[in-house]
């Protein structure tokens, strides 16, 4: 019978200023029979170190109380003149909260108006609907019992005051990098959000990402006009990579008088974001930048989750279901499967717990190596002789190094400077082949790359409600006057400063 057992802890500690990482990893037994193997480097059987729920904690962070240390750029992986908008305040017992900047910490005496949600039939009668002021959310839910309370955020949601006047509100949006499937739904209950929970009618979409800034007419949008996006997958206004270009982009959001930008992106786009924020503060425009994560690959450390990972996980069942039907359906038959997963396996990590097919996963933060004891052609070699067919799932960020060695090309870049992969699912495919037939061994193997098909699709239930609660969060924050990304922390939804959620891109997640 199959089981999954997690944990493995394997901890790797860095010097006291450096970054303190523990990787906790998993061992995958898939449900016919065969123990999902990937090949280490320690030739451990059976185990893999994987991020199912690993861990990425900056020493600084957790050193508490060491609040100087908290405030040192160096320690937050920040410019020094990055560490001027950090905002930290202590508290008892070792309480940090790590706050969001404020539109009032650089424009004094704004006027402030009550919540026009107190006076929304559908919100006004519920009890408590509005958050405090001094609620926050904190960063590890685990603890011990002399541990410090740690690192907190400001937790989301609507507040009893607000920073500008309905009418006065002019917002934009705007996706960036690769799709995701969700997009449409966020933009869907920003506008009708903004429009039915705080009467703001004045909301633009920006084409084709950053650079629609500057250069494509701004989209007026209404709850009419965005009615039925949620059901279509992409992005109904466009996406690009590159083209950040931060002077023209505020130029044209100071010219236009937007004062709230909702920006909906993965990691280089809540750099983008922050660097918008900065310049937006250096002019001292009553302007609010909210971010809303989208991470497709699932690797911002900070949040629980990022939107459309649950869907993707689901599409990429499909994939790995035709690969198994196509390996048990010939004489020592691979089914093998490509996931997307530049810098981390979560999709691939996840479609394999969910299928118990995948007798194999192979992800970016765990090197394999092909040939030898522990390696991946011995496994091959066991698991056609055992089962007569096997299934391998992997990522595409995996085993870039291996094919680097056998054939040497220049890096090659995307427009926004992210390296472009090698396709590890074709290399794979031929270093397998030439094994069995080394070996003499009759194979058949099916490669699938499901890539795109997996990100091209509408957002399941359970995402369309996770997008929803996102945009309605940004919109409450947006509307109090905070600049933040957005995203949910041990299950709450909270304002995480930029300076958090764009250091803490990698792929190890928190634990607690
Ligand atoms: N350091 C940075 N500073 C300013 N802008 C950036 C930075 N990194 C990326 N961007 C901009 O953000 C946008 C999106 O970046 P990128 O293509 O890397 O996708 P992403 O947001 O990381 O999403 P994903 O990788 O999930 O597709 C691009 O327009 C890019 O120019
Ligand atoms: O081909 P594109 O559009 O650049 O996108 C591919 C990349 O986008 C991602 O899905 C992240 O959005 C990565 O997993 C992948 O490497
Ligand atoms: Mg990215």
């Amino acid at each position: 019978m199959a089981s999954s057992h997690i944990i493995l802890p394997k901890e790797e500690e860095a010097e006291a200023e450096a970054e303190a990482e523990t990787r906790l990893g998993t061992v995958v037994e898939a449900d016919h029979d065969s123990p999902a193997q990937l090949p280490l480097q320690d030739h451990a059987p059976g185990k893999a170190a994987l991020p199912f729920s690993a861990t990425c904690v900056r020493i600084s962070r957790d050193s508490y109380p060491n609040l100087r240390a908290l405030r040192n750029a160096s320690a937050l992986n920040l410019h020094d003149d990055d560490a001027a908008f950090v905002k930290l305040e202590e508290g008892d017992y070792g309480y940090v909260l790590d706050d969001v900047p404020h539109l009032t910490d650089y424009i004094p005496d704004l006027p402030t108006y009550p919540n026009p949600l107190q006076d929304h039939p559908a919100y006004s009668t519920v009890k408590q609907y509005f958050v405090n002021a001094d609620d926050t959310v904190p960063e590890k839910v685990v603890v011990q019992k002399n541990s410090p309370r740690g690192v907190h955020f400001r937790r989301a949601g609507p507040r009893q005051r607000v920073y500008f006047e309905s009418e006065e509100v002019k917002a934009c949006i705007v996706t960036c990098g690769g799709l995701c499937p969700g997009l449409n739904t966020v933009i869907r209950e920003l506008v009708c959000g903004l429009s039915h929970m705080y009467n703001v009618n004045n909301v633009f979409g920006i084409q084709n990402g950053y650079k629609g800034f500057y250069s494509s007419n701004y989209l007026p949008m209404t709850p009419k006009s965005v009615n039925d996006i949620h059901k279509r997958g992409g992005t109904v206004l466009g996406t690009s990579r590159g083209g950040h270009d931060t002077k023209k982009i505020v130029d044209n959001i100071q010219d236009r008088g937007i004062n709230q930008v909702y920006i909906i992106g993965g990691d280089g786009t809540q750099k983008g974001a922050y660097e918008i924020y900065k310049e937006i503060r250096r002019r001292g425009l009553q302007v609010a930048v909210a971010g809303i994560p989208k991470t497709i690959d699932n690797d911002i450390a900070v949040i629980d989750k990022s939107f459309g990972f649950d869907t993707a996980v689901e599409e990429a069942q499909r994939a790995i279901n035709a690969a198994h039907v196509e390996a048990s359906s010939a004489e020592n038959g691979i089914g093998l499967v490509k996931l997307m997963g530049r810098y981390s396996g979560f999709i691939a990590m996840y479609a394999t717990l969910a299928s118990r097919d995948v007798d194999c996963c192979l992800i970016p933060e765990s090197p394999f190596y092909l040939e030898g004891e522990g390696g991946l052609f011995e496994y091959v070699d066991r698991r056609l002789k055992e089962n007569n067919h096997m299934v391998i799932v992997v990522a595409e960020g995996a085993g870039q190094d291996l094919i680097a060695q056998s054939i040497p090309i220049a890096d090659q870049q995307d427009a926004s400077g992210n390296k472009l992969l090698l396709d590890v699912g074709l290399w794979l495919t031929h270093k397998i082949k030439d094994y069995c037939k080394s070996k003499k061994m009759e194979m058949t193997i099916k490669y699938i790359d499901p890539t795109y098909m997996i990100r091209a699709i509408p957002s399941n239930a359970s995402d369309n409600v996770y997008c929803t609660l996102l945009a309605h969060s940004a919109i409450h924050g947006a509307m109090a006057g905070y600049s933040f990304t957005v995203g949910m922390v041990n299950g709450r939804h909270s304002y995480i400063p930029f300076h958090v959620s764009i250091t803490s891109t990698v792929s190890f997640r928190k634990q607690g």
